[in-house]
């Protein structure tokens, strides 16, 4: 079984979008409440709830982890850029795993992976920071030789492979084959390092189809697609629709 963790982010975003309009004296928009859609979300059959605290706060916000830890009843991975404050959140808030992830201020969704390989010394420092709080560690990295050998030297149980490069390209049957046969490769070689391998971003009702298909997959991460979909549907149905196309 493939197993669905849902990223409520983009919940927050459509909160955040009127919060962010503050006028003196105005109170903060309240609604939608990110938490009280991954209770739902969970109900339906969700087996874990992501979020990612960005630097910026331009969605999830501190007290989102806080509620979200105390409310859920499956597992919480919090998604966080490799800083001291963010380790410092994490060691507090207990989630049953980080993801380490990149951030650039300036983008409008996590372009590429960490780089581990370059950011060795900053990864490991991280990494050994969590394990020591008893949080599990993955690495939000490309599906690339050097990144994923060095994930498993790192001691990180788990990688999530970004798959943002093949769903932009899902559309163009060559680099689409290109783009799977990288991802392909980088789980057979995650696996054989005795890494779990999760994927994530990008992932949606169409294109799940083939990510299923990758060998070694644990879980998927999906956010987007899903909260857009439960604008038309509801969360439930969103939920039980892409967790039915996962595995049925
Ligand atoms: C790391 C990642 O891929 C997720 O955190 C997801 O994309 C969240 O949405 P934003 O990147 O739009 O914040
Ligand atoms: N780590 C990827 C994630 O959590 C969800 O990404 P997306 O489905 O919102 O693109």
């Amino acid at each position: 079984m493939i197993f669905l963790g849902l990223n409520i982010d983009h919940c927050a975003t459509v909160r955040q979008a009127r919060y962010r309009v503050v006028h003196p004296g105005a109170e903060p928009a309240v609604e939608p409440d990110p938490v009280t859609l991954a209770v739902h979300a969970e109900r339906a059959g969700a087996d874990g709830i992501t979020i990612h605290l960005r630097e910026d706060r331009r969605h999830i916000i501190d007290s989102d982890v806080h509620r979200v830890r105390e409310s859920i009843a499956t597992r919480l991975n919090l998604e966080m850029a490799c800083t001291s404050e963010m380790a410092k959140i994490a060691a507090e808030v207990k989630p049953d795993s980080v993801c380490l992830v990149p951030e650039n201020r300036a983008e409008i969704t996590t372009e590429g992976g960490l780089d581990v390989v370059g950011q060795r010394d900053r990864v490991a420092a991280i990494v050994d920071a969590m394990g020591a709080a008893g949080i599990a560690v993955s690495l939000f990295i490309d599906p690339d030789e050097p990144q994923i050998a060095m994930a498993a030297e790192l001691g990180a149980p788990f990688i999530e492979l970004h798959t943002g490069a093949w769903a932009n390209r899902f559309y163009d049957a060559e680099s689409r084959a290109e783009e799977f046969a990288r991802l392909v490769r980088g789980a057979g070689q995650g696996h054989a390092l005795g890494l779990t391998v999760n994927a994530g971003h990008g992932i949606n009702y169409l294109n799940v189809a083939e990510i299923r298909t990758l060998p070694h997959l644990h879980e998927c991460n999906i956010g987007h697609s899903i909260i857009s979909r439960a604008l038309f549907t509801g969360i439930d149905e969103a939920v039980r629709e892409m967790r039915a196309r996962l595995n049925d």
